[in-house]
């Protein structure tokens, strides 16, 4: 069969299908083709419109704040990279995006204090969140939606398992039970002129196993792009209803390069009015070795030929700081990540490792 070299749209997952015996077997063949030559999708009938229409409800509120209340939760007090920051503060791909944000995280005791300070830095990164001045209505409308996502990240990763052929329990003992939530606003360019229009920059998703995004603004409000082979940048448009799921970097790396994580970025180009989106990333253990990553699932993996390219040639494109880098576990490669994307906030809580860091390419 003549296979499609490359994707110009991207493929919409109906959640409801895998509940039916007779639609089960399609959902999961259009779920594997997606996982191994898209690596984004919309996921529709999540059954999660309660709490994902509460996030859309309460984003505008939140970053209505005053800049007092946001400099309150400024992630710069925060170790665990929790919290408020601000427009061109964080970097992706070299330059400044323009979008301000909120990190929240699965509620937790600051984990490597509590284990006085004995444990590897990276347990660093998990610790309580900031809350700011806000209504118990934003308050739940936030803590409900983690942990609504966290279940239905666990539901959609039995089926990639599945997909995949492997176990539906197969991924496990990769993750964490500590999610991470960006409640993002980007805003528009203040002129046509104004040429800081990149709201990310382009980037694979390095925090999460897999990415739940909302796009929380109107239909209309574009900006989410991911790359093709052919280089072309393909719009996400929103889709009501849909959560836009992707693959982050770890799970390249376990599946040898199988299921791909796609370049994306968010551009503010022609954006009129504010765009709001909510990205949740399905936590990562952070002891996960370099080599259990890429020896758990060798086998299955690189007996993969669904498509007459088996992964043992897949898996040498395979592009990682995990895997290039000198660091042993996710958790210190993914500390580097957050102390070079948030360099003030690096220099001040792991002054021990940021020369090191910000000196290794
Ligand atoms: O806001 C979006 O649409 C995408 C955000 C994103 O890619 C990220 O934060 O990793
Ligand atoms: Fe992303």
């Amino acid at each position: 069969m003549e296979r499609t070299p490359d994707f110009s749209t991207i493929p919409v997952i109906d959640l409801s299908r895998c509940y039916d015996p007779s639609t089960r077997p399609k959902l999961l063949a259009d779920l594997r083709h997606t996982l191994t030559d898209v690596g984004f999708l919309y996921l529709i009938n999540h059954r999660l419109s309660d709490v994902t229409n509460a996030i859309i409800d309460i984003l505008p509120q939140l970053f209505a704040l005053s800049p007092e209340q946001k400099c309150e939760v400024a992630l710069i007090n925060s170790p665990h990279f929790l919290g408020y920051s601000g427009e061109a503060t964080e970097t992706t791909a070299g330059q400044p995006d323009m979008r301000e944000q909120f990190e929240f995280a699965t509620a937790s005791s600051d984990v490597w204090e509590d284990g006085g300070r004995k444990g590897p830095l990276f347990q660093r990164l998990q610790g309580p969140n900031q809350w700011p001045r806000v209504s118990s209505k934003i308050r739940g409308a936030i803590t409900s939606y983690i942990s609504s996502l966290s279940d239905l990240s666990i539901t959609f990763l039995s089926l990639v398992a599945e997909a995949l052929n492997l176990s539906p329990d197969s991924f496990g003992h990769f993750l964490s039970n500590f999610n991470r939530l960006k409640l993002i606003r980007y805003p528009p360019p203040t002129s046509t002129r104004d040429t800081k229009t990149q709201g990310v920059g382009p980037h694979k998703d390095s925090s999460g196993w897999f990415t739940f995004l909302l796009q929380a603004s109107g239909p209309d409000v574009k900006g989410l792009q991911v790359l093709n082979k052919n280089g072309d940048w393909i719009d996400v448009a929103p889709i009501e209803g849909s959560l836009v799921v992707n693959i982050g970097q770890a799970f390249e790396v376990v599946t040898h390069g199988v299921c791909k994580a796609t370049v994306h970025r968010v551009i503010l180009d022609g954006l009129r009015e504010d765009r709001y989106s909510a990205a949740f990333f399905q936590g990562i253990r952070g002891s996960l070795t370099r080599t259990e990553a890429t020896e758990t699932l060798r086998h299955h993996f690189e007996g993969w030929d669904a498509k007459g390219k088996p992964a043992a040639i897949a898996a040498q494109d395979v592009e990682s700081p995990f895997l290039r880098g000198k660091y042993e576990t996710w958790g210190e490669s993914q500390l580097r990540t957050k102390v070079r994307s948030h360099q003030d906030v690096g220099r001040r809580w792991y002054q021990e490792v940021w020369d090191g860091y910000m000196e290794d390419v």
